[in-house]
């Protein structure tokens, strides 16, 4: 069977973009107003906070529109009375001044309200997506790190990310709504004054008309949802055959028309949807217009009985044509912003929610009354243990060691042993789930975090690629102070890194990210050099390289552990790497299995010993005779 004649996507998993498409699809027309009040109290609660003076004006222009629409329809209602009444013209059109004024005067008021509720919002949206955006942000980075391990949290994480747009959204709809809701109910208000008979034709004329519009909504998002799965297939195919990182296997294994074929079999299931689609809102928005004629058709109707049986006068029954008018522009207002103030507001409650089970991973707010850690002069690690969430058995179990400031130790071990865990514990990155970590004596937890930490510098085996320059990337290592030039370069220098920085076609102001504009690429190693420049920059009593050279060449490997050779005496080192070559010279070596320290000491004691580490050695120094 030839794969290329079907397709070989695996299934995808439900997006969590369209989590709020999902649930408007789900939930009826009714449920829809359900959840409502519940928006509107979020929308303007997140609006509150991100700025009063145009929430108080947007909510107080609003009701003010409302009445003036109130107004508005009376005075036109007066008007009518006036130039209906008997008598000659100019009689009639003087006494119809007042009213004429006063119409003109609610329809100019109502214009600048309009207009002041419009810089209103221009106004606070961005600073409501801002105080959303940061809000999420703050919690983002102040997380402890075993948030990231639980796979709920990273979920929801991605989720509320979309939330600070939907705050955005969501204010911006739920105001639309309300104003609709308000001119809804100016125009039912003047029309009970005029007579009560009259709201029996509004409801008429808008109630179906609106249902219709809801349902049609339902609808699309329903549909919407049937064509997810292959869009975003056509999505995954499209990357595929875009991107610069498939682009070499594409080539090197003439994948061309295995992909092409696979996207002419997405797009043309895609299309026949799209088809059926069309058709399927074309024919429920023309029920709706079938629908909501009738409706109107009724009130006019119901209108000629009332006047001909001499229950009200002709400028009632005009004002009734004008108001139906109105309250249909304010009903199409309220229905198209509902479905989006729906699923903006089922995003904002992931947003919301997610901040709230953020609060049970922050680390301890109390950090004022902690005393600051002095230099490093003697780390005791007392039978400490860490289990990761998802794992039976204890990552590193029981281990306790003490290392002595100014010494150069090395975490060894196979793969998994537990070294890269053991070296996030004695940086703070990660808290025991048993023992002790002693920074001078004093448990680590019992010192202020920030200055703890400032004491530290970690170059992680998994380290990140900052897509700033390579001057920025090497001064992150300690942005307390200003940066400095010859400070950044002698890190550099240290690392093996300056060369290849001065290689580069803006040597250390030369952007080390592709995406941007005269950026570059480096390779692994080159990368890996700048991590560590990074790791030196920062002048801390505590330097914990974990496999600082596995993609280093001979050459730059040597440079690196001459220079953390030379911290060896003043500066405390732990090194975690499988070159054994590199630990010989180490004051300790510590060896990790299953998580468990099963030997230590110096490499002369433990190539005596001839245990696991002797072994490991003998066996790499094998490769090389
Ligand atoms: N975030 C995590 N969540 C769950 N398990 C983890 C996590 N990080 C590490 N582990 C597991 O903990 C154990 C120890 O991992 P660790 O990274 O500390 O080993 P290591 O000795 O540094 O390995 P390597 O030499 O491959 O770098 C492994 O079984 C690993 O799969």
């Amino acid at each position: 069977m030839s794969v290329t004649n079907e397709t070989v996507l695996p299934e995808l998993r439900n997006a969590w973009w369209e989590h709020g498409v999902r649930r408007r699809a789900e939930t009826g027309v009714l449920g829809v107003f359900a959840e409502l009040p519940q928006f509107v109290r979020q929308a303007i609660g997140v609006a509150w906070r991100a700025d009063k003076v145009r929430t108080s004006v947007v909510g107080l222009a609003t009701l003010g529109s409302g009445a003036m629409a109130t107004f508005g329809l009376l005075s036109t209602q007066k008007l009518l009375v006036a130039l209906f009444a008997g008598g000659p013209t100019p009689d009639r059109v003087r006494a119809a001044l007042p009213a004429l004024t006063a119409l003109a005067a609610a329809t100019a008021l109502r214009g600048a309200l309009g207009i002041a509720i419009g810089y209103a919002q221009n106004g606070l949206t961005p600073r409501v997506n801002q105080a959303a955006e940061r809000r999420l942000f703050e919690a983002t980075t102040a997380v402890r790190l075993d948030a990231f391990d639980a796979d709920a949290f990273a979920d929801d994480m991605e989720r509320a990310s979309r939330g600070s747009d939907a705050a955005n959204g969501l204010v911006h709809d739920t105001s639309n709504v309300l104003a609709g809701f308000v001119g809804l109910i100016a125009v039912a208000v003047a029309v009970v004054v005029i007579n009560p008979l009259l709201l029996l034709a509004l409801v008429v004329a808008t109630v179906p008309n609106g249902f219709a519009a809801l349902r049609a909504g339902h609808l699309r998002y329903s549909s919407y949802l049937a064509g997810s799965v292959r869009r975003r297939r056509r999505n995954v195919l499209e990357r595929q055959m875009a991107d610069r990182e498939s682009a070499p296997e594409l080539r090197s294994y003439g994948l061309r028309s295995f992909l092409l074929g696979q996207y002419d079999m997405v797009m043309g299931a895609q299309t026949t949807e799209d088809l059926t689609l069309a058709r399927r809102v074309t024919t429920t928005t023309s029920v709706g217009a079938v629908i909501s004629g009738l409706g109107l058709g009724g009130v006019w109707v119901l209108l000629g009985f009332l006047l001909a049986g001499g229950h009200i006068p002709l400028s009632a029954a005009v004002t009734c044509v004008v108001a139906v008018q109105a309250a249909q522009r304010a009903l199409s207002t309220v229905t198209f912003q509902l479905d989006g103030m729906f699923t903006d507001g089922q995003f904002f409650k992931e947003y919301v929610n997610f901040l709230e089970r953020a609060k049970q991973y922050m680390p301890g707010a109390d950090k004022a009354s902690r005393p600051k850690p002095e230099a490093l002069d003697r780390l005791d690690i007392r039978a400490v243990s860490l289990r990761y969430p998802d794992r039976d058995t204890s990552a590193v179990d029981q281990v306790s060691l003490t290392i002595e400031a100014g010494q150069t130790v090395a975490f060894v071990g196979e793969n998994g042993s537990g070294k890269s865990t053991l070296a996030a514990m004695i940086a703070a990155l990660r808290a025991p789930t048993d023992g002790v970590i002693e920074w001078n004596g004093r448990p680590m937890g019992e010192w202020d975090r920030d200055a703890l930490i400032a004491r530290i510098a970690v170059v992680l085996q998994e380290h990140h690629k900052w897509p700033y320059t390579a001057a920025t990337n090497i001064a992150m290592g300690d942005l307390a102070v200003d940066p400095e030039q010859d400070r950044i370069e002698a890190a550099a220098l240290r690392a093996a890194a300056h060369e290849t920085i001065e290689a580069l076609p803006y040597g250390y102001r030369t952007l080390l990210d592709r995406t941007f504009k005269e950026g570059h690429d480096l390779s692994g190693g080159q990368w890996q050099r700048i991590t560590a420049a990074r790791g030196f920059y920062r002048d801390a009593d505590l330097l914990i390289m974990d496999e600082p050279s596995s993609a280093l060449d001979p050459r730059a490997e040597e440079a690196l552990f001459q220079a953390i050779r030379s911290r060896q005496g003043h500066r405390t080192t732990i090194l975690i790497t499988h070159r054994l070559a590199n630990v010989k010279h180490a004051d300790q070596i510590f060896v990790l299995h299953e998580g468990v320290l099963v030997e230590r000491g110096t490499h002369a004691d433990l190539m005596a010993r001839e245990g696991r580490y002797a072994g490991l050695f003998t066996l790499q120094a094998a490769g090389y005779r």
